[in-house]
């Protein structure tokens, strides 16, 4: 089949590269010039996982191509996605500018059946004004289908390869037809296509991001109790995941959920609440335990030196909003960055991946290591954001000698208290006795 993306972000590159990678042939068109120059030489312009091998191949292929002309990915495509930002507005809800800006265009430049795919998260009731937008200059047949997107950043092309369900909402036979075909050989597992109406998928999407938003946020509230009253919130965890109505996963405590989807989706989905006079409470409520969640762990290290960071050199581990990913929109490192700044300490910053974004944001205000312990070198603690795989095996003796002081506060819980307690390291962390 032939497939348009406009927007080749984390989910339109994705999208793209893997339709791409079962066959059919896909222009991704973008805004950025700079983003497009890059991708047609061959550079990937996000770090995501395997994603640059299936990039590489399919566009030696000829089935993976690029450009900056909207209009040109219009009259290539028989379907096109729209995988377009969806930011926080001002008052919390989705701001559909993107979409309904190239929903205009949409409707002046088509002249064959097209079938435009929604991608991007928005609120319910979108697919109806993508297809009035479009009506308005519009001579030609075409359909709207809201086809929300489940992958998580640093496992995208696994999520979109194989996906646990792909949900369709649409009310025209002829599209999700279409929508059916395209999708035939990702679910030859046997996981699911449900097909339902537009406004219950896009509901679906934001059903599903407030629920995961929900339930991490009462295991941060758990774990905010168990350090009051002693208990561990380690094996609080393990104690209720084990039940499968409950489940395993989602269950970390930490320092709050970041990135660019949970924080904006549950503030975007209270906000429809509450325009049609629904309040949701359980929203309200989830945003700010969340709020709250990113603070807990400033005033551990403020204390620690007697409430006078002056001076103090804190060395940070992880500054992505999670591992596997250069994304630091929301992350909650930032927060940390933020306070320790304006309180005068010094900070020296590693991550694997996200450096150059945060370079992008603070500047020389912070210092920026080449691996993990040089930031440690002559700091006076180290703080840790993000949960990536290579922290979770630490050489201690290192750490020792290299910390003025020995002291760890962990915001991911990635130690055991009793390894840290023989270590002889000060350890602080989430919903854990302090060591
Ligand atoms: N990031 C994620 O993991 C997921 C995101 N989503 C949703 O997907 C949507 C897109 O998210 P991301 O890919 O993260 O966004 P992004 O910000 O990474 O990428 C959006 C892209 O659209 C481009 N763009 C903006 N205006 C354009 C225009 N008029 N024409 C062509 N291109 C244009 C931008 O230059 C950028 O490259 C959002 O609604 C988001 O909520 C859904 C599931 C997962
Ligand atoms: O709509 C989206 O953008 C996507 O949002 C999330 O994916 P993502 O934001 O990439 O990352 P998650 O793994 O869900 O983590 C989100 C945040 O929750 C935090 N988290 C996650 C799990 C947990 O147990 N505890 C916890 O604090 C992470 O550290 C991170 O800050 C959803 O998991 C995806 O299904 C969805 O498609």
């Amino acid at each position: 089949m032939k497939i348009a993306v406009i927007g080749t972000g984390y989910v339109g590159l994705v999208t793209g590269t893997c339709l791409a990678e079962n066959g059919n042939d896909v222009l991704c068109v973008d805004i950025d010039k700079n983003k497009v120059n890059q991708m047609k030489a061959g550079v990937v312009p996000i770090y995501e996982p395997h994603l640059d091998v299936l990039f590489e191949r399919n566009i030696e292929a000829g089935r993976l191509n690029f450009t900056t002309d909207l209009k040109e990915g219009l009259d290539f495509g028989e379907v096109i996605f729209l995988a377009l930002p969806t930011p926080e507005d001002e008052d919390g809800s989705a701001d559909l500018k993107y979409v309904l800006g190239v929903a205009k265009e949409i409707g002046e430049y088509i002249t064959s059946y097209k079938v435009i795919v929604d991608k991007s998260t928005v609120p319910v009731g979108t697919a109806d004004l993508v297809r009035t937008t479009i009506e308005q200059d519009c001579k030609t047949e075409f359909d709207v289908v809201s086809n929300p997107e489940f992958l998580r950043e640093g496992f995208a092309v696994d999520d979109f390869m194989k996906p646990e369900r792909i949900v369709i909402g649409s009310s025209s036979e002829r599209a999700t037809e279409v929508m059916q075909r395209l999708y035939q050989p990702f679910v030859r597992s046997g996981n699911p296509v449900i097909i339902m109406d537009e406004k219950s998928a896009e509901l679906t999407k934001y059903a599903s991001n407030s629920f995961l938003a929900t339930k991490i946020t009462f295991m941060n509230e758990i774990a905010n109790y168990c350090q009051k009253v002693g208990a561990d919130v380690d094996k609080v965890r393990i104690g209720m995941g084990t039940d499968s109505r409950i489940g395993k996963r989602f269950l970390f405590p930490g320092i709050g959920y970041g990135g660019s989807c949970f924080p904006k989706d549950v503030k975007a989905l209270h906000k429809s609440g509450k325009d049609i006079n629904y309040d949701f409470k359980i929203l309200e409520a989830v945003v700010e335990v969340n709020e709250h969640q990113k603070t807990i762990l400033f005033p551990e290290v403020s204390s620690y030196f007697d409430d006078n960071l002056e001076g103090k050199t804190i060395a940070i581990w992880g500054l992505a909003f999670k591992p596997e990913t250069d994304d630091i929109r929301e992350a909650p490192a930032l927060y940390m960055i933020d306070k320790l700044l304006e309180a005068g300490a010094n900070v020296k910053a590693f991550d694997p991946e996200a450096i150059e974004n945060v370079k992008e944001k603070y500047g020389d205000k912070l210092q920026y290591g080449k691996d993990m312990y040089e930031v440690t070198e002559g700091a006076d603690a180290l703080l840790i954001c993000t949960e990536w795989s290579i922290f979770r095996t630490p050489n201690y003796d290192l750490l020792k000698s290299n910390l003025n002081n020995p002291v760890i506060f962990d915001g991911r819980n990635l130690y055991p208290t009793v390894e840290l307690a023989k270590q002889g390291i000060h350890y602080i962390s989430i919903g854990r006795q302090k060591v």
